[in-house]
């Protein structure tokens, strides 16, 4: 069992500007220092006074004195220049790995719109996120099915909470999905479809299939915003002989967490942005809750119950799992307000504890046990088809030779029918042709010796 504060660690990305970002005049407002995991913020400081903070105010904005600047110190800080490929050595190689042994392990990534949690969740094309270098990870340590190690399983699901109801990304038909209890202080999402997958692609493509389902929305900040929370799990199971003739299964779970970004209200956008935006807020501020509560000493009562997001991610949050939030934060001072909210709120959960232990004896549990007694009950079929074949077999071998020795026999007799047939027959012919022989000698008034002949004699 590992305990304490390596089970729950918290990073901070600082994305770079983007390009409809540069050429504002923005000032980059915050600044990471990789060396000493510290980010720091520079509250902006408007030269003219403006009745806002917004894209027409670019360029008004001076460098802060240093009392307005704020120091964070984190487990892990990226900055601008961090590739997709340091993300996943620093916040989620171990975790990954982890779960191939059978921890839980979770990877939540948060923060304020279009600061880069989805790209550093999922990625693009060409930088490929957590979840795909994740995959390839996964299946290139269990190498196959049939490793020495022992055998392994893994299954996949990945679902959506919007407007706070639940829905499957791969089984666009199961809407609105309820959650449970398991019974033994753990919960799960009724009839949410997992997939059993065999190679990286395979979660690429489940990947791929679900992310077209998501809700997305053009906003203000994003022209692609996510206004849906999604959890992508991979469950690893790893079964091995147990040496009493049985199979000793552990179970890990990995769920990769892309959540809906906070933003404020735009009072001018349309009636289902706006119904989102409040929805979205809604489950972050339970999320806060959760995260204030398990942070502020002497709270027993954690309010898991207060959405659907901070239920699913009960364990990650306080519990059995091996946790990293990656905060991401975009960099120019039109977002300062939410930055230093986000560097704070992560500031806040790097006092989370979690306790992780490896979810052994899951052979009931585990989706490979019932493949193993499958495979075995089939095996036994087939061996007692086998030898049904071999009887049946050699019994229609018999009645086949059986059958051939009766069609000889018949035939031979035939053939002898046939002969003694033909040569009644050639008998036959060679009387009829000896008769007609005579009666043409007849006809021909052939004198009979010592009498008249016949038509002489009738004239
Ligand atoms: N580290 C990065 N390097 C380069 N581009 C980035 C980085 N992070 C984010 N981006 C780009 O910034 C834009 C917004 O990122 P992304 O969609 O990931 O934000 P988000 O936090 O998921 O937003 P939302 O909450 O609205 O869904 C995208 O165009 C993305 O490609």
């Amino acid at each position: 069992m590992c305990e304490g504060r390596e089970n729950f660690k918290v990073a901070v990305r600082v994305r770079p500007r983007l390009p409809n970002e540069v050429p504002s005049g923005f000032l980059q407002c915050v600044e990471a220092d990789l060396v000493h995991n510290t980010v720091v913020a520079n509250k902006p400081i408007l030269k003219k006074a403006s009745s806002r903070i917004g894209i027409d105010d670019f360029g008004e904005f001076v460098r802060p004195e240093p009392s307005q600047t704020q120091s964070f110190t984190y487990d892990v800080v990226l900055g601008k220049d961090s590739s997709q490929q340091d993300v996943f050595l620093r916040c989620a190689s171990d975790i990954v790995k982890s779960v191939i042994n059978g921890y839980n392990g979770s990877i939540i990534a948060s923060g304020q719109t279009s600061s880069g949690k989805t790209y550093t969740i999922a990625g693009t094309k060409e930088e490929p996120g957590i979840i795909p270098r994740a995959a390839q990870i996964i299946f290139s340590q269990i190498g196959s099915y049939s490793n020495p190690a022992g055998q392994y399983l893994v299954r996949t699901s990945y679902l959506q909470i919007y407007n706070e109801k639940i829905s499957d990304l791969l089984e666009p038909s199961r809407e609105n999905l309820k959650i449970r209890e398991d019974g033994c202080g753990g919960v799960f999402v009724e009839t949410l479809s997992e997939h059993v997958v065999r190679d990286a692609e395979e979660i690429m493509a489940l990947i791929k299939r679900g992310t077209r389902l998501r809700a997305t929305n053009v906003t203000r900040m994003n022209k692609e915003s996510s206004r849906s929370h999604a959890v992508f799990t991979i469950i690893i199971e790893h079964g091995k002989d147990d040496g009493h003739g049985g199979m000793a299964v552990t179970i890990g779970k990995l769920r990769l967490v892309d959540l809906a970004g906070s933003e404020r209200l735009d009072v001018d956008a349309e009636s289902k942005l706006q119904e989102e935006t409040k929805n979205i807020n809604v489950s972050l501020h339970n999320f806060t809750k959760v995260v204030t509560a398990l942070t502020t000493p002497g709270v027993k009562y954690i309010p898991y119950r207060d959405s659907k997001l901070t239920r699913i991610l009960q364990d990650c949050l306080g519990g059995n799992c091996k946790t990293t939030m990656i905060a991401t934060i975009a960099p120019t001072s039109e977002c300062y307000i939410e930055t230093i909210n986000t560097l704070k709120f992560a500031k806040r959960a790097k006092n989370i504890r979690n306790i992780a232990q490896v979810n052994e004896d899951m052979s009931e549990k585990a989706l490979i046990s019932s493949y193993q007694s499958e495979i075995k009950r089939l095996k036994l079929q087939l061996q007692e088809r086998s030898s049904g074949t071999d009887i049946d077999y050699i019994k229609l071998l018999q009645e086949r030779q059986e059958e051939q020795r009766e069609k000889e026999e018949v035939k031979t007799k035939l053939e002898m029918q046939q002969k003694l047939a033909d040569e009644a027959q050639a008998e036959k012919t060679k009387l009829i042709s000896r008769i007609r022989e005579l009666e043409d000698k007849s006809l021909c008034g052939l004198s009979v010796p010592g009498g008249a002949s016949k038509r002489g004699a009738s004239w």
